[in-house]
């Protein structure tokens, strides 16, 4: 838990041990505490290191423990931080790795914190909805100032040594061993006052505007936070240290952190740190997984198609540090996506270069431009972004059949389409799977992994390797129109379609669910995607267009409630931003303000007395229950047909790749704590005024649930029929 150790004559090292990230338990923060006693009382000891196990300082706190604390459980971290800073013989923090949350707060005890040129520092309890309560947030305002503590403590960032030494978090950067250097330092100093090293006693550097500055940071976190509380509590907590001296400021602390621990935010964005890390260990029910299935390594891959998609793909592959191909259909394509891709590259540099890291990403020579296949020849993977039209893909995937080599992974972009039919036209269907990456491909951090019915274990760890290697996290889900993320979509945008028809205004569904933490409601997003897109698809599906037979009704197909309002927008050119106005007005076609548009107004209102429809007042709570159970239903029925294996994976994909709020831990999550009773009655009513929506009817397996009592969410997988599998 934590190992005590004599290094030459006069110095003791403590070495926090607790596999894989050194998290501080109750057992390992004891320990600790016993190390540090132990030395003061030892009169031969002149100096102390405290370092960690595996090349790590410690990630923190053990987050598992969060959920069995008491509110009036004593802060043993915290006792433990001021007992290392009280000592009477220096101790020095030897950080390699990550020294974050709680492992910073240690180090911040400490009166010198050398750290491998490697390492990474931060306070990411942000993140999971809490803030640093063992006296971070009153140790570094006094160590580096109320600007860059602001900033870290609020956004959860990590920085690297060498930003953390120009911010004064730590003392020095070592490139080779840094205990060794740690005990050095350690002898140098014994002996030396400790007075001025105890940041406890330092005063906050103080500023003029000191109370606009903080006002400023509270203006900006409560725009960007939608609802999240722990980014203005740890500006209150600064705040603290701002205003009281050092121990009231830490009751603030712990009083601010009780509150977080009790809003059960802290509970949902706890879930969604483990979640991420559970889809990663993905499972088949054949029992193929992550542990037995090996990834080939990727060192050259190829995209097909540089539009919207293609480019952002590009960019992650580069970054990565992969060699690229990028082929496009034509010279003027191919032109557009060079500077396109280039422009992204140059953006991507000068980010890295602001945060101190190296920048030689923009290397031109790992990067080919081309719009001969043949170029494909050699490559490990090729991702294709081409359009989302079937025959069209299937055509490019005969082509990769026959030019790739026969063990080169190819992959589709697709959005819905069927995995199954690309992978049928190729000679290695095993070899084929879909890699879904969300726009902007270089920002967004989901990546769907959809395996077809061929697709083997090795090109499924490969695909879900590359996710890792390009920093997103890939979540395997099974193969259906729409997967899981854009299947989940489809009856969302359709309640919130029909809530127009109903009385709505664009701008009234988009606040309702802006409010409840989305970044962008519908009809925002709807038209940041371009309206177009749905358009085509239902154009295929022969919803509208010319394959629609004659003498359908305008509101109904196959007797199920339709909306034709998109489709008529998309007549009039209505494409969304990019033609300037769409269920918005905006300032110019690719304009980024969304104005109400009283054009929209007008039609609306033609359309509803052309079509019978007496408008009437949507209250927020209808539309929020309309817009998010439709979609939760259907997260019901995908865990039922085995498209997605767990609740998690589905809470992860809409958190990184929909803007679903973390603070309320994904739509399953959502649903468990709300109540599955509460979600099933809700749709039962709207159902019952809706009998034509078949998308409010409460999904068969939601119904079971509540059946059985709602068992919590971990369990409710086991009570899905097994038959079914698409996984
Ligand atoms: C560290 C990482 C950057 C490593 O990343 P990577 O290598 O990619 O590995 P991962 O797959 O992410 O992780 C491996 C494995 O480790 C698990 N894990 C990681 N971190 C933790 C952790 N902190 N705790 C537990 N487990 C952890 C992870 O889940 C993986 O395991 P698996 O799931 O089984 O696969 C990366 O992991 C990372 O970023 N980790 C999180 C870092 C973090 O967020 N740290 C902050 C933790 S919170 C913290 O420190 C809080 C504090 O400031 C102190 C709070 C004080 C609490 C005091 C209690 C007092 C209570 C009463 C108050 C009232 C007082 C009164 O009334 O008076
Ligand atoms: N736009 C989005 O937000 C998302 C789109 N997708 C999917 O990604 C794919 C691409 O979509 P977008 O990038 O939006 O399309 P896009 O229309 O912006 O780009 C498609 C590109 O493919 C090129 N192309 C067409 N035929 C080609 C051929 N034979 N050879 C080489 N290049 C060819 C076109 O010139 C064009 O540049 C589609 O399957 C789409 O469903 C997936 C996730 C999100």
């Amino acid at each position: 838990m934590a190992q005590y150790r004599r290094a030459g004559a006069a110095v003791a090292v403590i070495r926090l041990h607790n596999a894989p990230v050194n998290a501080l338990s109750s057992a390992v923060v004891q320990a600790l505490a016993q190390g540090v006693k132990k030395a003061d009382l030892d009169p031969s000891v002149k100096a102390v290191v405290i370092c960690g196990a595996n090349g790590k300082f410690s990630a923190g706190a053990d987050i598992r423990t969060f959920s069995s604390l008491q509110p009036r459980d004593r802060p043993a971290l915290a006792e433990t931080v001021s007992l290392i800073e009280r000592s009477q013989k220096p101790v020095v923090a030897a950080i390699e790795g990550v020294a974050l949350g709680g492992g910073l707060e240690v180090a911040l005890g400490c009166h010198y914190r050398i750290a491998h040129a490697q390492a990474r520092v931060g306070f990411p309890e942000v993140l999971l909805g809490i803030l640093p309560a063992a006296e971070g947030t009153q140790r570094l305002p006094r160590l580096i100032g109320i600007p860059a503590a602001l900033d870290l403590i609020t956004t959860g960032r990590h920085v690297l040594a060498a930003e953390a030494l120009k911010l004064g978090i730590i003392d020095e950067i070592v490139k080779e061993n840094t205990v060794e250097r740690a005990i050095e330092l350690a002898s140098k100093v014994s002996g030396q006052p400790l007075g001025p090293r105890k940041i406890s006693l330092k005063p906050v550097p103080d500023l003029p505007d000191m109370e606009a500055i903080l006002s400023e940071a509270l203006v900006k976190v409560k725009r960007k936070a939608r609802g999240r509380l722990s980014p203005e509590m740890c500006i209150q907590a600064i705040k603290a240290a701002v205003q009281l001296p050092f121990a009231e400021g830490v009751e603030k602390e712990r009083e601010l952190f009780r509150f977080l621990l009790g809003s059960g935010q802290a509970k949902a964005q706890q879930y969604a740190f483990f979640a991420e890390r559970a889809v990663e260990k993905w499972t088949m029910p054949s029992g193929t997984s992550w542990k037995t299935a090996s990834a080939q390594p990727i060192r050259k891959a190829a995209v097909i198609g540089l539009g919207t998609m293609g480019r952002g793909i590009v960019t992650s592959l580069v970054k990565a540090k992969m060699l690229v191909v990028a082929l496009e259909q034509d010279q003027k394509q191919l032109d557009i996506g060079r500077e396109a891709v280039t422009s992204l590259l140059q953006w991507e540099a000068s980010k890295m270069q602001q945060s101190g890291q190296s920048q030689d990403i923009c290397d031109p020579a790992r990067l080919q431009f081309t719009l001969d296949f043949g170029a494909l020849r050699d490559v490990d993977l090729v991702i294709e972004a081409v359009f989302e039209d079937m025959a069209l893909k299937k055509e490019i995937f005969r082509k990769l059949s026959t030019i790739c080599k026969p063990e080169a992974f190819l992959c589709t972009n697709t959005s819905a389409l069927d995995i199954d039919e690309i992978a049928a036209v190729t000679s290695h269907p095993h070899q084929v799977i879909g890699t879904h990456f969300f726009s902007p491909a270089h920002v967004m951090k989901l990546l769907e992994v959809i395996r077809g019915h061929h697709t083997s274990p090795t090109t499924i760890a490969t695909a879900m390797s590359l996710a890792k290697t390009l920093n997103k996290v890939g979540v395997l889900v099974g193969n259906c129109f729409g997967f899981v993320g854009n299947r989940m979509m489809a009856p969302y945008v359709e309640q919130a379609i029909f809530l127009l028809e109903e009385g709505c205004k664009p701008e009234e569904v988009d606040q309702a669910v802006e409010g409840f933490g989305f970044h962008m409601g519908p009809f925002r997003m709807l038209d940041l995607a371009g309206l177009d897109v749905g358009w085509r698809s239902r154009k295929g599906q022969g919803l509208t267009g010319p394959k629609l037979a004659p003498g359908t009704p305008a509101r109904q197909r196959e007797s199920r409630r339709y909306s034709p309002l998109p489709d008529f927008l998309c007549e009039q050119g209505r494409y969304g931003q990019k033609a300037g106005k769409g269920w918005y007005l905006y300032e110019k076609p690719g304009g980024r303000t969304a104005n109400p548009d009283p054009w929209l107004y007008n039609f609306l209102s033609e359309y509803r007395e052309t079509h019978g429809i007496k408008a009437r007042f949507v209250d927020q709570e209808e539309i929020l229950e309309r817009c998010l159970y439709a979609l939760i239903n259907e997260g019901f029925q995908i865990l039922a047909d085995r498209i997605a294996s767990a609740p998690e994976d589905i809470d992860v994909i809409y958190i990184y790749g929909y803007g679903w709020p973390t603070h309320r831990g994904g739509p399953m999550f959502h649903a468990s704590t709300v109540g599955l009773p509460h979600v099933l009655s809700r749709l039962q009513k709207y159902s019952e005024a809706h009998p034509d929506i078949p998308k409010l009817q409460p999904s068969p397996f939601l119904k079971k649930l509540v059946a059985l009592g709602s068992p919590p969410l971990r369990e409710w997988v086991s009570h899905v029929r097994q038959p079914s599998s698409k996984l």
